[in-house]
């Protein structure tokens, strides 16, 4: 497994300096190792839980016949304390039978059972990841996985100055609505993916060195919560040191149940422009129905919020309508947004248009072919949304406030701008496609070629196609987007 040889603001860590005993492997050099710990079921199966990237995690077996006994350190800091400061999990295993052996041939031991577990993690990595919020599956994305094609990872351009980045797929809640059917139980998504970093990073300046680095945004997205990649602030900064050179801006989705005093002091640190915030009820019961969880605070949500009203963070509240449904809860969040507005007033200037930001973008809820419904919610269409949007402007106008409800993305800076050219042509047949990974959905391979992924769509027997080179028919190539079935 490759040693982090970047020397970030974070990584204080470095393995020559380490005044550690030679029996303490520390393994605090390997930025994507996040914890270690002990996990014995039972006394057969003794395994070491080995925390990657945060909310990832790999099993190995605590192999006694080849590095005798082992102790791991203990983690006596409460998970909430620890949440917030990462650098408290365990990352060291202790070798107990070479504590007392300091020669030659000991040393040489210890350095082969090193070599040994970073050998086992890496082969875990590539085939037993799991993702720990959602429980499942997760397909390490690394260089030979090419970043654009797919909705669920990577990088995707529309045609216009904003490039949506999505490092990996998963959420922490389940909103009765989710129009990507996120979140556990899901009944559509089986595997999720996470995106290496470095890889990210090195499509997107690709991305950005066709397009023209002007006035961009990198906005962070996806299916799934995008404040749970690890570590944002890094991927923050370095989008940030991109288009900041083209007067450009990194933003993110978020339903804020992630965020914390620190992580919003990071993330502003690392130049982020805006969060927007997915809040669609004030009431604490009616808002934790809408998130799926028992555990959803809104309150906390709120002092997250008012935090982030109090950095160089602009905080855009973005609502949705479940028209039916959550009616008098959707004006609840726009009367929240504008009070908190008007008692926080922010003057963060967006570089792209050299204007403040809206406060508020709010959404009609649709329905999408692999989302979830709420059964009591009405379908409505746009004319119908913007009338409503009209009226609640007027009232707004009535009592004194001038409250913007329709905000098209020109608000935003969003303009055309030169694509990405799509080396496939629709119902085109594509041979030697190769298949490198399970898809996101039952049925659902991931072909690669011409430097794209292909989501190759209705197969059977999925597993016997892994690995092997098939040929497709094109049946989509909207935005970079690729969709096939097998011929
Ligand atoms: C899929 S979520 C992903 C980002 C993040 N988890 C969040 O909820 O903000 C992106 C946006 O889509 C919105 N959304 C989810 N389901 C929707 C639906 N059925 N119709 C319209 N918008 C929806 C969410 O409210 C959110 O603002
Ligand atoms: S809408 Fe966003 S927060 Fe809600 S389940 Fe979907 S991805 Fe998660």
């Amino acid at each position: 497994m490759a040693k982090d040889n970047k020397k970030r603001k974070n990584n204080k860590h470095d393995e020559n300096l380490s005044t550690e005993a030679p029996h303490i492997l520390d393994f605090s050099n390997y930025k994507m190792i996040t914890s270690i710990e002990d996990k014995a079921e039972n006394k057969k199966f003794e395994m070491l839980k080995i925390g990657i990237n945060k909310y990832y995690e790999v099993e190995i077996p605590k192999n006694v016949k080849k590095y005798g006994n082992i102790t791991i350190p203990n983690n006596s800091e409460d998970k909430d304390e620890k949440d917030e400061k990462d650098e408290s999990f365990n990352k060291k295993i202790i070798l107990d039978d070479f504590k007392d052996e300091m020669s030659k041939y000991a040393l040489k031991n210890i350095n082969n059972i090193k070599s040994d577990i970073l050998t086992n993690i890496s082969m875990n990595l590539a085939s037993n990841l799991k993702n720990k919020v959602t429980g499942r599956k997760t397909i390490y994305v690394t260089e030979n996985i090419p970043l654009m094609g797919h909705t669920a990872f990577g990088v995707i351009d529309r045609g216009t100055n904003i490039i949506q980045v999505r490092g990996h797929s998963g959420c922490n809640i389940r909103c009765p609505f989710c129009s990507v059917d996120e979140g556990t139980p899901s009944k559509s998504r089986i595997n999720d993916y996470y995106v290496d970093i470095d890889h990210l990073i090195n499509t997107f300046e690709r991305v950005v060195g066709y397009k023209g680095n002007n006035k961009l945004e990198a906005h962070l997205d996806g299916q799934g919560e995008p404040m749970l990649y690890h570590p944002l602030p890094e991927l923050v900064e370095r989008l940030n040191d991109v288009v900041s050179k083209g007067s450009g801006i990194v933003s993110i989705q978020s339903n804020g149940v992630n965020l914390s005093y620190k992580l919003i002091d990071e993330l502003e640190e690392a130049g982020l422009h805006r969060i927007n915030l997915s809040i669609n009820a004030m009431d604490e019961k009616f808002s934790k129905g809408l998130s799926g969880k028992k555990t959803y605070n809104i309150e906390k949500i709120k002092e997250m919020a008012e935090y982030v009203k109090n950095s160089k963070i602009h905080l855009l509240i973005a609502p949705l309508l479940l028209p039916g449904y959550n009616d008098e809860e959707f004006r609840k969040v726009i009367d929240y947004a504008v009070d908190l507005q008007n008692r926080i007033p922010q003057n963060t200037i967006n570089p792209i248009t050299n204007k403040l930001n809206p406060i508020l973008g709010v959404q009609l809820c649709l329905t999408y072919q692999f989302g979830r419904k709420v059964p009591n919610m009405k379908i409505w269409d746009f004319k119908k949304f913007y009338e409503l949007l009209n009226t609640l402007e007027n009232e707004y106008t009535k009592q004194g406030f001038d409250v913007h409800l329709k905000t098209p993305l020109k608000y935003y800076g969003s303009r055309p701008m030169r694509r990405i050219p799509c080396p496939f042509s629709l119902n085109e047949t594509v041979e030697n496609v190769k298949v490198v990974a399970e898809g996101r959905i039952f049925g659902e391979v991931i072909g690669i070629a011409r430097d794209r992924v292909i989501q190759i769509i209705n197969c059977k027997n999925t597993e016997k196609l892994l690995g092997n080179t098939v040929n497709v028919k094109i049946h989509r190539v909207k935005d970079n987007v690729i969709v096939a079935t097998l011929c």
